[in-house]
């Protein structure tokens, strides 16, 4: 669907990007994880031809009049104008179809209100950033750009909001998200590119990539401290969370046998950090 090869970029304060290569597919969601600085959101803007590279090409095989609608830094909307008006006045700058009826799918395509009449700038985070996706999918892109869109949401925004992501990517849209949060990113992506000094430095699969470098994982069930088959592995308790410490193909045998002992684990969540991805390559 998108194929990015070599793209560099220099600005007059350094290299912002090095040589990237990414590829996007069909139906799939991917991450770019990376610190602030990293150039995750240059390499957006080179993607929707808001910045030119240097060096690189980007190959996009759509045949949409949009073939990427995208979200970078904040959703630029008109803070004093209900959510309809806005995606009309975008609709009409983006020569998309603008009656009532397209205009409404979009605001339920995103899960916002069509009952809502007052100005954005009443609006929750969230429901300015599903307004901001609303704008992006006018004219029906096969490609979705969203820099950093869990910055400044609780974590049920974030849920719910990874949510709608998997449901446009179930749709056969090609995703591709930034954030600097690691955890996010492993929620809703299967494939992961890590950025840094503007190089992608690793990327794989996000299970591979995760499997290969974790071997501590935060386990919850109820009353799971009580359980004596995870005093094998447990480096840490809390009376529903227990921290443990074991290799991914051990997991599913761990597992099996608290499920045994009667401890139904509702979350295995890996416990990995940004700069543990940044220092290993696979
Ligand atoms: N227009 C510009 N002129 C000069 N330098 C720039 C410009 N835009 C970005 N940079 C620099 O390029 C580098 C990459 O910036 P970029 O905004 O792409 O990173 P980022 O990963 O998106 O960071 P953040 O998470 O903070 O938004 C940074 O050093 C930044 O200062």
């Amino acid at each position: 669907m998108l194929h990015a090869k070599g793209l560099t970029k220099i600005y007059s304060s350094g290299k912002a990007l090095d040589s990237v290569s990414i590829s996007l597919k069909a139906g799939s969601i991917s991450g770019l994880l990376g610190k602030n600085g990293a150039g995750k959101s240059t390499l957006f803007k080179i993607l929707c031809n808001l910045v030119t590279a240097d060096e690189g090409k980007v190959e996009i095989n759509s045949n949409r009049k949009k073939p990427i609608g995208a979200v970078i830094e904040h959703p630029g909307l008109y803070s004093y104008l209900n959510a309809y008006d806005n995606l009309k006045i975008f609709a009409s700058m983006q020569n998309a179809p603008s009656d009532r009826n397209s205009l409404e799918n979009y605001l339920r395509m995103v899960g916002l209100p069509l009952d809502r009449k007052d100005p954005v700038q009443n609006f929750s985070m969230g429901m300015k950033q599903r307004l901001g996706i609303a704008i992006a999918l006018l004219n029906d892109p096969e490609i979705l750009i969203l820099d950093e869109p869990f910055s400044g949401l609780d974590p049920i925004g974030v849920a719910s909001l990874i949510t709608l992501i998997k449901k446009f990517a179930s749709q056969g849209i090609a995703i591709f998200i930034s954030s600097h949060l690691m955890a996010e990113l492993h929620k809703c992506c299967d494939y992961l590119y890590i950025i840094d000094n503007g190089a992608i430095v690793n990327h794989g699969p996000t299970f591979q990539l995760i499997n290969n470098l974790v071997s501590i994982y935060t386990l919850t069930a109820e009353n799971i401290s009580n359980s004596s088959v995870v005093k094998k592995y447990a480096i840490h308790f809390e009376k529903n969370n227990v921290t443990v410490n074991c290799v991914s193909g051990e997991m599913p045998i761990l597992l099996k046998e608290l499920l045994e002992e009667g401890f139904q684990v509702t979350a295995c969540v890996p416990n990995i950090t940004l700069e543990q991805l940044l220092k290993n390559d696979l």
